[in-house]
C-alpha cells in the first residue's frame, strides 16, 4: 500500500511531518510520500521523504504567469503530482494536459475523482493511479471504506474496465491503520489522506498508527 499525505494548505509544519514520514517509511518499509505546498517542496524533499506536488498546471514553458510548471516541481524535488481535486476542480481537458506535462517532467501521477464514473473517465487519460474521494467525507474522519465501501469496489471495477494498469487509491476520512486495512481489503493499492496527519496533535504517532498493519 502507498500512503500519500496531502498537506493541503493546513497550518502544519511540513518539514516536521516530512521527517516523521521519512522515518516511518524507513523503519517499516511502507511507501509514504508527502505533498506539501509548492513553496515547501525543496524543504520537504531535503528530508529525504518521497515528495509530491499538489498540482501541476496544463502548460509548457512560456507565458503562463501564476502556473505551476511540471518541470519546476520536478526540479524542486517532486517525484510525483496529484492532479485535480474536489477542492480545486479541473476541466477534463486540463487534467489531460496536466498529465502530459507530468509525463514530460517524469512525474508519477494520481488523478483525484469524486465517484466511480469519474474514476473511469480519469483512468482513460492514462494516469498511474486514480484516487476516489467522496467530497462529503473529506476531512470528516469517517472513512469511505466504512461509510460507503461500494464506492471503493465500484471505483476499482471502473478503472479496471478501462485500463487494468491504473491503480486505485482510496481517500477521504482515512486516519487509522484499520482504515488502511479496510481500503486494501476493498481492492485499493494506496490511500490519500490529509487531516488525519496534518491536523494531528502528534503527526508522527498518527503516521505510525496508520502504517501499523503493514509494518
Ligand atoms: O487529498 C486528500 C483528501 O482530500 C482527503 O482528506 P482527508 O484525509 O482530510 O479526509
Amino acid at each position: 500500500m502507498f500512503v500519500l499525505v496531502n498537506l493541503k494548505a493546513y497550518p502544519c509544519d511540513p518539514v516536521e511531518i516530512a521527517e516523521a514520514a521519512a522515518d516511518v517509511s524507513d523503519e517499516t518499509g511502507v511507501r509514504v510520500a508527502v505533498a506539501p505546498q509548492a513553496a515547501h517542496l525543496p524543504a520537504v524533499a531535503e528530508t529525504g521523504v518521497e515528495t509530491w506536488a499538489q498540482h501541476v498546471s496544463p502548460v509548457e514553458h512560456g507565458s503562463h504567469t501564476g502556473s505551476t510548471l511540471a518541470e519546476a516541481v520536478a526540479d524542486a524535488g517532486a517525484a510525483g503530482t496529484l492532479i485535480n481535486h474536489s477542492e480545486a476542480r479541473r476541466k477534463l481537458a486540463d487534467i489531460d494536459a496536466s498529465l502530459d506535462a507530468a509525463e514530460r517532467a517524469d512525474l508519477e501521477t494520481v488523478v483525484c475523482a469524486n465517484n466511480p464514473d469519474q474514476v473511469g473517465a480519469a483512468a482513460a487519460l492514462g494516469p498511474d493511479a486514480v484516487a476516489v474521494e467522496p467530497p462529503e467525507l473529506i476531512g470528516t474522519g469517517t472513512p469511505v471504506s466504512k461509510a460507503d465501501p461500494d464506492i471503493v469496489t465500484d471505483a476499482v471495477d471502473a478503472a479496471a474496465a478501462v485500463d487494468e494498469s491504473v491503480d486505485v487509491f482510496c481517500g477521504a476520512g482515512i486516519s487509522t491503520g484499520d482504515d488502511l486495512d479496510a481500503a486494501a481489503d476493498l481492492g485499493a493499492t494506496g490511500v490519500l489522506l490529509a487531516s488525519g496527519v496534518a491536523k494531528a496533535d502528534d503527526p508522527r504517532a498518527a503516521l505510525e498508527d496508520l502504517v501499523e498493519p503493514l509494518a
